[in-house]
C-alpha cells in the first residue's frame, strides 16, 4: 500500500541524519496521500541505520494505524492535527536540530534578521508556549498539534508563508508541500536559528531586517509576482 509515497518518506526521514538535524532517533518525518486520506510516518524509536522503507506506517486522519507492522511515531498525533487543520500541508518534519530547539528552549521566537530567512519564512518564527500541566498530561502529542493549529489562526499566519513553528521547552516543527519540501524547509530553520543566535551574539542590540526588504525577498521567491529563478 502506498509503496511510493513510503519510499520518498523513507528517503526524506534519511535526510534528516545526512543534514545533522537528528541524533540518535530524535526525528520523524511524515507525508500525505491526499487523495486517499492516508499518511505514512517513520516507526518510533528505530535507528535511522536500520530504517527501510518497508518500516514506513500507514495511518488514517483519525489516528488509526492502517498497516504497518511498528509502532507510528511517538509525534503522529501532532502531524495528524497539522495535517485535518491544515489542507496545504502534504508533509511534517519534527527533528530535536540543535539551534532550533536551543531557541524552544529559551521561549524565543526567531526574529527575521537578514534575507536568508527572508527567502523562505514569511517574518519571524513564532515560539508557543509551553503546553499546561492538564494538556501535557492528557493526549500530550494531540495537545501539542491542537496548540500550533490554534495559534496559527489566532495570529492569522499562513502556515506555507510560516512553514516552521517552535514548540517551547521542545523543540521545532516544519512543513512543507509535500515531505521532501518539510525537510528542506527544517535545513532552513536550522540554519537560520544558527545565524540569529550569532547575529545576537556579535550584536546583541541588533534590529529584525527591515520590513521592505523582508518583502522584498519573500516575495521575489513566493506567491503570483515571483521571479527568482528559472
Ligand atoms: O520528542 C521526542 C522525544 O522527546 C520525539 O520526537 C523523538 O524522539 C522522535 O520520536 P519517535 O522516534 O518519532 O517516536
Amino acid at each position: 500500500m502506498l509503496e511510493e509515497l513510503k519510499k520518498i518518506v523513507y528517503e526524506a526521514n534519511m535526510k534528516l541524519p545526512e543534514h545533522g538535524l537528528v541524533t540518535f532517533t530524535w526525528g520523524n518525518v511524515s507525508g500525505i496521500d491526499k487523495e486517499k486520506g492516508l499518511f505514512v510516518i517513520k516507526p518510533s524509536g528505530v535507528d535511522y541505520d536500520k530504517l527501510t522503507p518497508e518500516d514506513m506506517v500507514v495511518m488514517d486522519l483519525e489516528g488509526n494505524k492502517i498497516e504497518g507492522k511498528l509502532k507510528p511515531s511517538s509525534d503522529t498525533a501532532t502531524h495528524l492535527e497539522l495535517y485535518k487543520a491544515f489542507a496545504e500541508i502534504g508533509g511534517i518534519v519534527h527533528t530535536h536540530s540543535s539551534y532550533a530547539t536551543s531557541w524552544a528552549q529559551a521561549g524565543r521566537s526567531i526574529p527575521c534578521y537578514g534575507t536568508t530567512h527572508a527567502d523562505y519564512i514569511y517574518g519571524e518564527v513564532p515560539c508557543l508556549r509551553c503546553l499546561t500541566k492538564e494538556e501535557i498530561e492528557d493526549a500530550y502529542e494531540e495537545n501539542t498539534g491542537h496548540l500550533i493549529v490554534n495559534e496559527f489562526i489566532r495570529m492569522k499566519k499562513d502556515p506555507m508563508a510560516v512553514p516552521a513553528v517552535l514548540c517551547k521547552n521542545h523543540g521545532p516543527f516544519a512543513w512543507g508541500k509535500d515531505a521532501m519540501d518539510a525537510v528542506h524547509n527544517a535545513v532552513v530553520l536550522e540554519e537560520v536559528a544558527k545565524m540569529a543566535y550569532r547575529t545576537e551574539t556579535i550584536q546583541p542590540k541588533v534590529l529584525p531586517a527591515p520590513k521592505e526588504l523582508q518583502d522584498k525577498h519573500y516575495f521575489r521567491k513566493h506567491g503570483a509576482n515571483a521571479y527568482y529563478g528559472q
